[in-house]
């Protein structure tokens, strides 16, 4: 039995190696599953510094069956080496925009880390000139080749990023803002962190939702509902958020120039789409925190507690008790994230 499988991959890459003599791309089919559901996930922008951690990640989730891996250059590089890892899915790496059709066809879920990263003294709004263009044009191939995919934007401004896809979404004809999430789960993971080292608590049980948005003043971790409850003071409280509205910024400046946050967000990135893959596959209570179509507040995108279903987003839970401090940190953030919202409608609209 073993040998026929390692037989059937070996010439599965002998196929794949024949097909892709111009290096553009390398398929190998690895192990099946008869009992989980068919899932193929696409990472667009899976050379760089979260895909490829992204991309080893999901070869690992065995909730996937086909993981497409797509860049403008370097992606067969990255999908041999990951392809030979012995689980579940098959690998594709596709370079070049000629072959995003393909690598997009079928998606179940696509993950967009493509996009270039801040340096020090950036702010994520300064990223938005290059960054606003890759995601409109790589939206209206996904419009084209995969309308009902799940899209979990992680290219920033994650604030105005996913109004930008919205928009080319809708001017497609496609938009469904039940499968449009802009990922803030690194907001989440480094909320628990904090929390657990100031609170002393075992990490692995910390739970704190972040609402908002995805950049400074607009990310709004709720201490006042982490759990396990612990004493902390309006001072603590208030340096925990800092913090963690701080958290991209600490790692910048800590890169000095090489980037932004790449394991800690591959592993958020798989946290989140892990989710979703689960919500497809009709698990139950799948809730994670999402800069989503919102109406709990008067903004049209907001990050909240959101559960996972079958079609994506299946409810956009409220925000539950806020403490004073809270509530008065949520009105002072809505000016900026609705400005960042409408620079990514404005952008969508008239480019
Ligand atoms: N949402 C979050 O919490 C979060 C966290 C960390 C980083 N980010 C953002 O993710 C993005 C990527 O960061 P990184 O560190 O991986 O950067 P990186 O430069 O290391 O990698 C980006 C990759 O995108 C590719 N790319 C560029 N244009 C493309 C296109 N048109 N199609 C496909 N791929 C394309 C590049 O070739 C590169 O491989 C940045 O915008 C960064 O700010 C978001
Ligand atoms: O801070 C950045 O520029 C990257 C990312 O948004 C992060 O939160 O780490």
């Amino acid at each position: 039995m073993r040998t026929s499988i390692v037989r059937s991959v070996q010439s599965a890459i002998a196929r794949s190696r024949s097909r892709s003599s111009s290096s553009t791309y390398v398929c190998a089919r690895a192990y099946s599953s008869d009992s989980v559901p068919e899932r193929k996930v696409a990472v667009l922008g899976a050379a760089g510094g979260i895909g490829q951690p992204l991309a080893l990640l999901m070869k690992l989730n065995p909730l996937v069956s086909k993981l497409s891996l797509y860049d403008i250059a370097g992606t067969p590089g990255v999908a041999a080496d990951v392809s030979h890892i012995n689980t579940r899915s098959e690998v594709c790496g596709y370079a070049g925009e000629e072959h995003l059709g393909k690598a997009l066809e079928g998606a179940d879920v696509v993950i967009i880390p493509a996009g270039v990263p801040r340096k020090p003294g950036m702010t994520r709004d300064d990223l938005f000139n290059i960054n606003a263009g890759i995601v409109k044009s790589l939206c209206t191939a996904i419009a084209k080749y995969c309308p009902h995919a799940l899209v979990n934007m992680i290219s920033n401004p994650v604030n105005s990023t996913v109004p930008i896809a919205a928009e080319v979404f809708k001017k497609a004809g496609t938009y469904d803002e039940k499968r449009l999430f802009g990922v803030t789960t690194l907001d989440v993971v480094r909320a628990k962190t904090f929390y657990a080292g100031k609170a002393n608590v075992n990490v692995a049980e910390v739970n704190v939702p972040v609402i908002g948005g995805h950049a400074g003043i607009t990310i709004l971790p709720l201490f006042s509902q982490a759990t396990p409850k612990a004493n902390l003071s309006d001072e603590d409280i208030k340096a925990l958020t800092k913090r963690t509205q701080d958290g991209g910024t600490e790692v910048v400046e800590a890169k000095a120039g090489k980037g932004s946050a790449t394991l800690s967000m591959a592993y958020a990135g798989a946290i989140f789409a892990d989710a979703c893959l689960k919500g497809l596959n009709g698990v139950p209570d799948v809730v994670e925190c999402s800069y989503v179509q919102s109406n709990v507040t008067e903004l049209p995108f907001f990050a909240s507690k959101v559960r996972l279903g079958k079609n994506g987003v299946e409810e956009v839970l409220g925000l539950g008790p806020l403490s004073d401090y809270e509530k008065e940190t949520l009105e002072s953030l809505k000016p900026e994230l609705l400005s960042s919202i409408e620079k990514g409608i404005k952008f969508a609209n008239q480019s």
